[in-house]
């Protein structure tokens, strides 16, 4: 594939030397730079195709860095990363040492502010524009939202203060009637008929003569839009009821459109713009636009056919294990009910929907919502199962303390890539939930040890109905255990012991179990007897298996997959109030991730590099005992 423009281009500075009747080619060559990357390394692809044009139009006519182009989410980042000076490393993207799939300051100048969790672009933005203010600086600020990310609580926190600050700020917003699934919500509908709306209403009588020029895709969204929408049209009135100028919508791939609109809004007065940007997520590949999901989130692919190289499953992904428990719950309560925000596909709960859609709620990118939403459920005798990513929650931290746990509410938490997730990186490592859970009054916090552990704890959540209950499992594939028929709820507080052994105790949280008894095994073998406790519950923590351990044991090792402030400081501090760590005799410590581990490296690799594995645990144990551990032999 050659791209002989794109070879010239190695800052946005280049492409703005062209003329602009080269733009066209610049994008196709972009487009398919942006394939050829994608299809070796994998990642977030529909998105980018969609903002090929607005990418390459919107570093022509801003003068980035100066001018602040910030992406939200960032996902859809890659074809800006390519024309910033990043094309030489693009086939790194998502690896570890290489470069961030999403926006990441530390990376280029050319990224103001990192992103990875969804709308946060219009308040960084006008973050930023009001500091230009007051240092009577005069450059450009513009932020890229989607559609999907405008269904979250936080862009009207930023749209509702931008309008009243009147700064000078450009929201562009990529309207492509995608989130990873299709949108929900009213205001997708709205966007539907802003796009049927008079303007484009007018645009496609003109188009009407030049057939052949308005996308396919157009027509077929505005009648779409037409059969449900109220038919009026609203010209953008509730952005400019919050202040906006509302320009558009106009479409995101024809670079006759773009350029002069987005050079007029450059020129334009004060005050904040928001300019409706039309787009095709997948744009300009067959295999991509073909997709449902048009391929959001892509393993490597043939660029032919698009054939993507499905990895060989050993064992059930969590996920499927967590949708199927689910289900089975369901069908003998008709109180349970599942929620997700915007992620049906990521958390199982599309498995769910497909057998009981009128008990499957998805509430957009709206974690804050989905957590209370949930509690107003329960308030009514409802069970409701909140399936979101454990670093989605973050999201509505103060939801569980203030609306869940503090009124004692039955609401359940599925923590979905808990733990380390690899490519995404530390914005999605889940690292924090049993730290920032943990410490919650009346909330119950389990770990699955493997894919059967969380079929039990499925079970148990929905049978749990004395206050909130959460439990976290990671990313990906199961340990290749044998799965139970069905789920038997567990006693709540209740760890267990896997391996007896006299000397050594390694008391695990998690998935980090497996590698437990390897350590075990290779602890016996050099002379040190090692039980191995998988404590299920990081709160309430099962006392009386700890306090036994401790007082039975030379050694206690706690290993989890989570930073400071988790399990192993829940176990230290119990161990010390009950004057376990008087007698001086015991050795303890703590197996913990390092504070914001930061990279994007296949987690079992981080997981050894941060020593959570059997090597690092089997020195730890020497380290305690202040002998030098041998350990080449449990790295080999
Ligand atoms: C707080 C948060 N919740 C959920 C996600 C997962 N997520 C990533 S992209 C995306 C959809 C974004 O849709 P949109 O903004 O329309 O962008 P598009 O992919 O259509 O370009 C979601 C739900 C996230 N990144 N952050
Ligand atoms: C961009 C984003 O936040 C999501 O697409 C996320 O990357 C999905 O993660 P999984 O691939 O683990 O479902
Ligand atoms: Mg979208």
């Amino acid at each position: 594939m050659s791209t002989p423009l794109l070879d010239t281009i190695k800052t946005p500075d280049d492409l703005r030397q062209l003329p602009e009747n080269q733009l066209r080619q610049v994008a196709d060559e972009l487009r398919q730079e942006t394939i050829s990357a994608v299809s070796v390394t994998g990642g977030h692809l529909g998105a980018g195709l969609g903002v090929v044009e607005l990418t390459v139009a919107l570093h022509y006519v801003f003068n980035t860095p100066e001018d602040r182009l910030i992406w939200d989410v960032g996902h859809q980042a890659y074809p800006h990363k390519i024309l910033t000076g990043r094309r030489d490393r693009i086939r790194t993207l998502r690896q570890g040492g290489g470069l961030s799939g999403f926006t990441k300051r530390a990376e280029s100048e050319y990224d103001p502010f990192g992103a990875a969790h969804s709308s946060t672009s219009i308040s960084a933005g006008l973050g930023m524009a009001v500091a230009r203010d007051l240092e009577g600086k005069h450059n450009n600020v513009i932020a890229v939202i989607g559609d999907g990310a405008m269904s979250a609580g936080m862009a009207y926190e930023a749209m509702n203060n931008a309008g009243a600050m009147h700064s000078r700020l450009i929201v562009i917003l990529n309207d492509n009637d995608m989130s990873i699934a299709p949108p929900t919500g009213a205001m997708s509908s709205y966007l539907a008929r802003l796009v049927s709306g008079g303007t484009y209403r007018g645009l496609r009588e003109t188009a009407k003569q030049l057939a052949r020029k308005l996308p396919k895709f157009i027509y077929e969204k505005a009648q779409r839009a037409e059969e449900f929408a109220r038919g009026f049209w609203t010209g953008g009135t509730m952005f400019e009821e919050l202040g906006f100028y509302y320009v558009g919508p106009i479409d995101g791939h024809n670079l006759d459109h773009l350029l002069p609109i987005l050079k007029n809004v450059r020129d334009s007065g004060t005050g904040p713009i928001l300019v409706h940007v039309v787009t095709q997520k997948g744009k300009g590949y067959a295999p991509a636009e073909a997709s449902a999901d048009k391929y959001h989130g892509v393993v490597t692919f043939d660029v032919v056919t698009g054939a993507q190289t499905k990895a060989k499953a050993n064992a059930p992904a969590y996920t499927r294990v967590f949708g199927e428990s689910l289900i089975k719950e369901a069908q003998a309560d008709d109180k349970i009910v599942a929620i997700t925000a915007a992620m049906p596909t990521g958390t199982g709960i599309d498995m769910f929907s497909k057998e009981f859609p009128a008990r499957t709620f998805d509430v957009g990118i709206a974690e804050q919502h989905a957590v209370t939403f949930a509690a107003g459920m329960a308030t009514e005798g409802y069970k409701p199962f909140c399936a979101i990513y454990s670093t989605f929650l973050q999201r509505a931290y103060d939801q569980v303390v203030h609306d869940v746990a503090i009124q004692n509410l039955p609401v359940r938490f599925a923590l979905d890539r808990a733990g380390l997730v690899g490519a995404d990186g530390p914005t999605h490592a889940g690292s924090f939930d049993v730290a920032y859970l943990g410490c919650l009054p009346n909330m119950v916090v389990m770990a699955a040890a493997d894919e059967a552990e969380l079929v039990h704890m499925v079970a148990t959540a929905a049978a749990y109905d004395d206050g909130p209950i959460a439990f976290r499992y990671p990313r990906g594939e199961g340990v290749g255990v044998d799965m139970p028929e069905k789920g038997v709820p567990l006693p709540i507080g209740k760890g267990r012991i896997v391996r007896e052994g006299s000397r050594i105790a390694i008391l695990s949280l998690g998935t980090r179990l497996s590698e437990a008894l390897k350590a075990a095994e290779e602890l016996e073998a050099r002379g040190l007897s090692t039980t191995v406790a998988d404590a299920r519950f990081a709160k309430p923590l099962d006392e009386e298996l700890i306090l036994r351990l401790a007082r039975d044991h030379e050694v206690l090792i706690t290993v989890e997959e989570g930073s400071v402030g988790g399990f192993g400081s829940f176990v230290l501090q119990l161990l010390s109030d009950k004057g376990a760590l008087d007698r001086g005799t015991l050795k303890v410590r703590s197996m913990i991730l390092p504070d914001l581990y930061l990279d994007q490296d296949k987690p079992e690799r981080m997981y050894a590099q941060a020593g959570l594995d059997a090597a690092g645990i089997v020195t730890k144990v020497f380290e305690a005992l202040g002998q030098e551990a041998a350990t080449k032999k449990a790295r080999a």
